[in-house]
């Protein structure tokens, strides 16, 4: 797996926008309706300020001009770039949550990617030890995916990458968690699955991918089989994400190394030789 290649939109982009992320983030703390007081605070001040001055230099005639005038003019004023600042609040918080979504998600397949994946997973982590439950994690490869770009383009890759993601989605639970991990790698969470579980899971995601080994993408078959490395906890047992992402990710590749196209568990195999000794 490689560990220096993390996806996100937001990796490249420019000082500028992240700057305004975290004003917008600073402001959503206040939160619109108080910045908006602040803002038509300054505004009375300013404006009550100005008419002061005003009064002062014209010379008021009577104190109910000076009265009128000096309730008439901020009032307004604070009314008008109140509901400006409100307006604009609301619509700064809106990009703000849109671009969080968009810093969380894979451009291309829509599904949660790396960073996502790796912040949901280690509280899932947490939770499943603090209440002794079982979990398992799946490292899942589109085998040989640079022959596929190479003889159908890069177009029909990413059409091939789009069509795996949704296959495993229709096998998965919505509790269970799928990113892209980059690349043609993919990442499952399997909350609450004890580790026999997790690998008939495993084998039915690589059937759903390789079933009838046939995937039409523009319109064109192109072959796709996945090898699966599936790693897991007992109930009450310690690990952390990484310790849980290291061990699938040998399993992925004995399941390379023993032919592609298989699952190949951790968990499973260490049971497989107890049974047999
Ligand atoms: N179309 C497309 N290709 C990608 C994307 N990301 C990575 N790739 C390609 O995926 C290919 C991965 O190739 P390898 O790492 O050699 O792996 P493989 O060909 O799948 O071989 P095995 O994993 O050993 O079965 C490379 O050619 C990358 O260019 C993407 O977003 N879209």
């Amino acid at each position: 797996m490689p560990a220096d290649l993390p996806y996100s939109p937001f990796e490249s982009s420019s000082d500028l926008l992240r700057r305004w992320r975290r004003l917008s983030r600073a402001i959503a703390r206040l939160g619109a309706p108080v910045c908006t007081l602040l803002f038509a605070a300054c505004i009375s001040a300013g404006s009550l300020g100005l008419t002061a001055l005003f009064l002062k230099l014209n010379g008021a005639s009577q104190m109910g001009d000076a009265f009128w005038i000096s309730l008439l003019v901020p009032l307004p004023m604070t009314l008008v770039f109140g509901g400006i600042t409100f307006v604009l609040i609301i619509a700064l918080e809106n990009s703000r949550s849109h671009l969080d979504q968009l810093a969380m998600t894979d451009a291309l397949t829509g599904i949660p990617n790396r960073r996502r994946f790796t912040l949901t997973a280690r509280r899932e982590i947490e939770l499943a030890h603090r209440h002794h439950l079982p979990l398992a994690l799946l490292s899942l490869d589109i085998d040989r995916f640079k022959l596929i770009n190479d003889a159908y383009g890069h177009a029909v890759g990413d059409q091939v990458l789009v069509e795996v993601s949704r296959r495993c989605r229709r096998v998965l639970r919505t509790t269970d968690i799928l990113a892209r991990w980059g690349g043609e790698e993919f990442v499952i969470l399997l909350p609450n699955t004890p580790s026999d579980h997790a690998h008939q899971l495993a084998e039915r995601l690589r059937l759903a991918v390789a079933k009838s080994h046939q995937l039409l993408v523009q319109q064109q078959p192109v072959w796709v089989t996945v090898s699966i490395g599936a790693a897991g906890i007992a109930p009450g047992e310690a690990a952390t994400l990484e310790a849980l992402l290291q061990t699938a990710d040998e399993a992925l590749y004995h399941a390379k190394n023993s032919g592609r196209d298989q699952v190949f568990s951790a968990a499973w195999a260490a049971k497989r030789s107890g049974a047999r000794a």
